[in-house]
């Protein structure tokens, strides 16, 4: 496999392409491997600058020909809560939005269950082009592979769509990774990089989740502190000495209202409602991202902050 990095210079045929992607598929599938893969490098969490895009970008590989953003999206899950259909709603909204959807299905586990509800989920989003990812095919050898290639043909028939390509990746051994990146820049559409070389931002994550914080807090004083309470997340860090099977995402966010006195409904006697709007915020979060948290949480008085434009654009508005 050649290897390229982010400073060779290759001609390239065509337009310059920019766009974006997400991989999907049922936990363990091998998506994140493959981000890291395709990026060439660990994308860990990172508190970062606002920017334009609503979608949390996993990662961005640079090409002389191309930019392409991954995108994630919180796992699409049978839906049992408001909050697990909203969190679908943001699903089948990423990828009506992305220029491609790659749909990673391990080559060492027969389809499932799993595999066939996102599918069908993915047949009703017409416009997107789908490429089926069979990973993992350093675990099995050929003929389970062309078992499952065909398995995997056979389910987009059976749901009335072609897939864009099938193309069996590893990751781990390093095999059609660059393969698969070419035959996704020809699906983006032509345009200039939409990010600077290197950059990673999780700021539409951290929005969500502020937005999570800011309605616990609101839950049962709203007629009280109607407009006055908004919410920052300052830092999101992976807690670091963790095993690998046990992470842990450490978040610190601010809960700002407007005058002191607003300071005693918040917090509740002895600390109690703060406590709770952190247990209920920190378990949606968790259902959002799918790891733990450890939430910690801080009322700060920002003074009128409303009518304020310098607080306003620290504050998100
Ligand atoms: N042998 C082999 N193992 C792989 C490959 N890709 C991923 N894995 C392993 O499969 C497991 C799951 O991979 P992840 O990349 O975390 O899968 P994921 O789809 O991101 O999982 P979730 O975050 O749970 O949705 C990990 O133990 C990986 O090391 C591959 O190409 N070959």
């Amino acid at each position: 496999m050649s290897v390229r990095t982010q400073s060779s210079e290759q001609p390239s045929e065509g337009p310059h392409r920019a766009g974006f992607a997400c991989f999907v598929g049922r936990p363990n599938a091998g998506k994140s491997t493959l981000t890291n893969a395709l990026v060439g490098q660990k994308v860990a969490i990172t508190a970062n600058q606002p920017q334009t895009t609503r979608h949390t970008v996993r990662g961005i590989v640079h090409r002389p020909d191309a930019q392409l953003i991954l995108v994630d999206t919180p796992g699409l899950h049978k839906p049992r809560t408001l909050l697990g259909e909203r969190l679908n709603d943001v699903v089948r909204t990423t990828w009506a939005e992305v220029d491609v959807i790659g749909f990673c299905l391990p080559a060492n586990e027969k389809l499932g269950p799993g595999d066939r509800f996102i599918a069908k989920e993915l047949a009703s989003i017409k416009k997107t082009p789908k490429i089926a990812i069979v990973t993992k095919t350093d675990l099995v050898d050929g003929k389970t592979l062309a078992e499952q290639l065909i398995a995997v043909d056979q389910l987009g028939k059976e749901l009335g769509f072609e897939w864009a390509e099938i193309v069996p990746v590893s990751a781990v051994g390093g095999k059609q990774v660059e393969l698969l990146a070419d035959l996704i820049v020809p699906l983006l559409p032509p345009g200039p990089a939409l990010y600077p070389d290197g950059e990673l931002t999780d700021e539409p994550e951290q929005i969500m989740i502020a937005e999570l914080i800011r309605e616990a807090a609101l839950e049962g004083v709203r007629d009280e502190l109607p407009h006055s309470i908004a919410v920052v997340v300052e830092e999101m860090l992976p807690r670091e000495d963790r095993p690998a099977d046990k992470p842990l995402l450490d978040i610190h966010a601010f809960v700002y209202i407007e005058r002191p006195s607003q300071k005693g409904i918040i917090i509740g006697p002895k600390g109690k409602r703060l406590k709770d709007v952190g247990i209920k915020s920190r378990k949606q979060i968790e259902a959002l991202l799918g790891t733990p948290v450890f939430l910690d949480l801080h009322v700060k008085v920002a003074k009128d902050w409303q009518r304020d434009p310098r607080q306003l654009r620290k504050l998100g508005f």
